[in-house]
């Protein structure tokens, strides 16, 4: 069993990593909320039906009130949002309630945001169950989304621990683990080539990675996430860095409709362009052809979704949470390692998205 340690202004919280990791979750509710009046799980109907047994007879001793939302993105709406709320008035939580977030991404960034509003603020955990969630389930960035873009609602909220048990990970379909993956992909390339070209040497297939390495190399992603948050707990700087392939891959998302395309294959797409544009911009040298033909050996799409109109994708990108003033702003690359954040003209952007979607796979 691993733990890192996150430390925010807010709050220092433990993320236990490794196999098996749900099995301190009682000891840990027990000593970090003796006065705990009550225990609801948001939880989606995917893990419900697979995973809540495991987390059930860890609870057993606790009357926890299960709180079943749909999966995947489709979790992030103001209705579902309601629901939850309703759900925890209807079994009289109050301010010594616990609210445990058993799923991925989705579920995570739901269940924190109920969390962070009921009552103005109850204590959650984070127990993800996807690769995605190594990232969603560290440094509080809880929300739904709205029409207008993902993400729009929502709050910098702290769990108060996260327990990432990697039993639950064998089960997931090979899309969901390449969403994940594209999270460790980003970690890498903002922190360091080494940790890059590692897993680029190391990593052939997502299939059947080796438990001991995929921990691992999830650790090393929350580390790195970690670090960041801690130095930047609500996006004022640097904070922005773990954003990168985001902006362009949150407009992909929404344009093709929450789920068509799983975050992190969206998101891989935006690193790919965001590469492009670091070369463009700062004449990044990386071999971003390589960098594509290892994606597509991996199963990732590797160019822009020719049906999308450009237009309406620079119009998310105004929208992003990074942009000020309407004016779009880029995470991209001075060199593997290196991010900063750039404003990037509305005429670049489109001459750019052109010339990517000439490009094929
Ligand atoms: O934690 C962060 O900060 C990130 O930007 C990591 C992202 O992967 C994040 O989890 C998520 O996609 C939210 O991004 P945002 O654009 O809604 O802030």
């Amino acid at each position: 069993m691993k733990s890192v340690s996150i430390q925010t202004d807010t709050r220092t919280y433990p993320v236990f990593i490794g196999s098996g990791a749900i099995g301190g979750l009682s000891t840990f509710i027990k000593e970090a909320f003796p006065a705990m009046t009550n225990l609801m799980v948001i939880t989606d109907e995917t893990v419900r039906d697979f995973h809540l047994p495991a987390l059930e007879s860890e609870l057993e001793s606790i009357d926890a009130k299960i709180c079943t939302v749909p999966s995947g993105e489709k979790a992030k709406t103001f209705d579902v949002y309601y629901q939850c709320l309703t759900f925890a008035l209807e079994h009289k939580l109050d301010r010594k309630s616990l609210i445990l977030a058993f799923g991925g991404g989705a579920v995570g960034d739901l269940g924190g945001f109920v969390a962070a509003t009921y009552m103005r603020g109850i204590p959650f955990i984070q127990i993800p169950t996807t690769i995605l969630a190594h990232d969603s389930a560290v440094g509080g960035k809880v929300a739904i989304n709205h029409p207008s873009g993902k993400n729009m609602v929502g709050a910098f909220y702290q769990p108060s621990a996260v327990f990432y048990d990697l039993d639950f990970l064998g089960s997931l379909p090979p899309k969901e683990k390449r969403s994940g993956f594209a999270e460790v992909i980003k970690h890498s390339l903002i922190h360091d080539m080494n940790f890059y070209l590692s897993l680029k040497e190391q990593i052939h297939s997502l299939e059947n990675i080796p438990s001991e390495e995929l921990s691992t190399i999830l650790t090393k992603g929350i580390e790195i996430k970690g670090a960041i948050v801690g130095e930047d707990e609500k996006e004022s700087g640097v904070r922005a860095f773990l954003n990168f392939g985001h902006t362009l891959g949150h407009a992909i998302e929404a344009e093709k409709g929450y789920g068509e395309w799983t975050h992190g294959e969206s998101v891989a797409v935006g690193i790919i362009f965001a590469l492009e544009l670091s070369r463009k911009v700062f004449g990044l040298t990386f071999e971003i052809g390589e960098f594509k033909n290892w994606l597509s050996s991996l199963g990732y799409q590797v160019t822009l979704p020719q049906e999308l109109s450009h237009q309406s994708l620079l119009e998310r990108m105004k929208q992003d949470k990074k942009s000020e003033g309407q004016k779009v702003r880029f995470v991209l690359l001075q060199e593997i390692g290196k991010p900063v954040l750039y404003q990037v003209s509305d005429e670049l952007l489109l001459k750019e998205l052109e010339s990517f979607s000439k490009q094929q796979g």
